[in-house]
């Protein structure tokens, strides 16, 4: 079903998951049946009903803009570079999500669990795993990020079940992938640019996600697009106050065998204002081999994508993109 919004242009669907936190089942399938809907159709939409406090979503965006406001040097202290598990800072240009287009239009910050040299999986030195860098001179930074990661991991974990409902599996179907998992949060800034039509520049090049799950926060300037694969046009994710912006990655169209979509998607800041945004990347247990869903395949019909360990994913797509830098 196509969302047209008053002025005719197309939107994308709200999905209210409240009824996940519900003790009554029924209340929780309810919300599967929509996120059903949502996930067959385009892969992206809004989020209401998250639980998330409003005051921490603020001290988020906040701290985020309080980070990329200090002194170049000040950021250098804390580059990725510097991290022998991608944390940190990542300049402007370091990423180029899509091949063959100009690097990034954005600048970033890495933040995965705190974990103590001494876990077996930093001192084996795993992919991603390992100490946070923090910036010095901004005491509220840590802790809200900290507090945030938390709470999105928690967030994750109800919309898992939730997709589990959705597709007639068991509720805690999921409970595999998301043990001990890679969790990313990323603070973004995007400059202004000048309008797509008079620069090939992106702020970020068309891509999928490449995990599990991306719950998004967005300012209010806009920018992010949604390709349509039935109209083969971009549809503006224009912000709505209050809600996550929520799409799927790679290992869900590789559970589904394509019926859940991970959607091309990508950002424009034309805004002439600064763009800032938090996706925080639910990226599942690293060594977890996602393989095609049985019940997500008709009689007859064969898996597109053959088993995949989420961290040899991950890695290859990190290569990819960050190839140039
Ligand atoms: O900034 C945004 O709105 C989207 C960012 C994004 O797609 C990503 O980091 O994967
Ligand atoms: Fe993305």
């Amino acid at each position: 079903m196509e969302r047209v919004a008053e002025d005719g242009t197309k939107t994308l669907p709200v999905v209210d998951v409240s009824g996940l936190s519900s003790s009554n089942v029924e209340d929780r399938r309810s919300v599967g049946r929509s996120l059903r809907e949502a996930c067959l159709d385009k892969g992206f939409f809004y989020c209401a009903g998250h639980g998330i406090p409003a005051g921490l979503i603020d001290a988020v965006f906040e701290e985020t803009k309080r980070f990329f406001d200090v002194p170049m040097e000040a950021k250098e202290r804390v580059d990725k570079a510097k991290s022998f598990c991608n944390r940190g800072y990542e300049p402007l240009g370091g990423q180029t999500l899509q091949a063959g287009a100009k690097p990034d239009r954005k600048e970033g910050f890495y933040i995965g669990l705190e974990l103590p040299e001494d876990d077996p999986r930093v001192a084996a030195r795993r992919f991603n795993h390992g100490p946070n860098q923090w910036p010095q001179d901004l005491p509220g930074f840590r802790p809200t990020m900290r507090a945030y990661h938390s709470a999105m991991l928690d967030l994750a974990d109800r919309l898992m079940r939730g997709l589990a409902l959705s597709l007639d599996l068991d509720e805690d179907h999921f409970a595999g992938f998301g043990r001990d998992p890679l969790a990313i949060l990323r603070l973004l800034h995007y400059p202004p640019q000048a309008p797509k039509a008079a620069t090939d520049e992106l702020g970020a090049g068309a891509h999928t996600d490449f995990g599990g799950l991306t719950l998004l926060l967005q300012d209010e300037v806009g920018g992010l697009q949604v390709f349509d694969n039935k109209g083969q046009d971009w549809i503006a994710a224009t912000p709505i106050p209050g809600t996550f912006v929520i799409n799927l990655g790679d290992m869900i169209a590789r559970w589904t065998n394509d019926r859940y979509r991970s959607t091309l998607h990508r950002v424009v800041n034309a805004s002439g204002r600064e763009r800032y945004s938090v996706p925080f990347f639910f990226t599942g247990n690293p060594d977890y081999e996602v393989s095609c869903i049985p019940t997500c395949l008709a009689a007859g019909e064969r898996p597109k994508y053959p088993p995949i360990k989420v961290e040899d994913h991950l890695q290859a797509m990190y290569r990819k993109t960050y190839a140039a830098a």
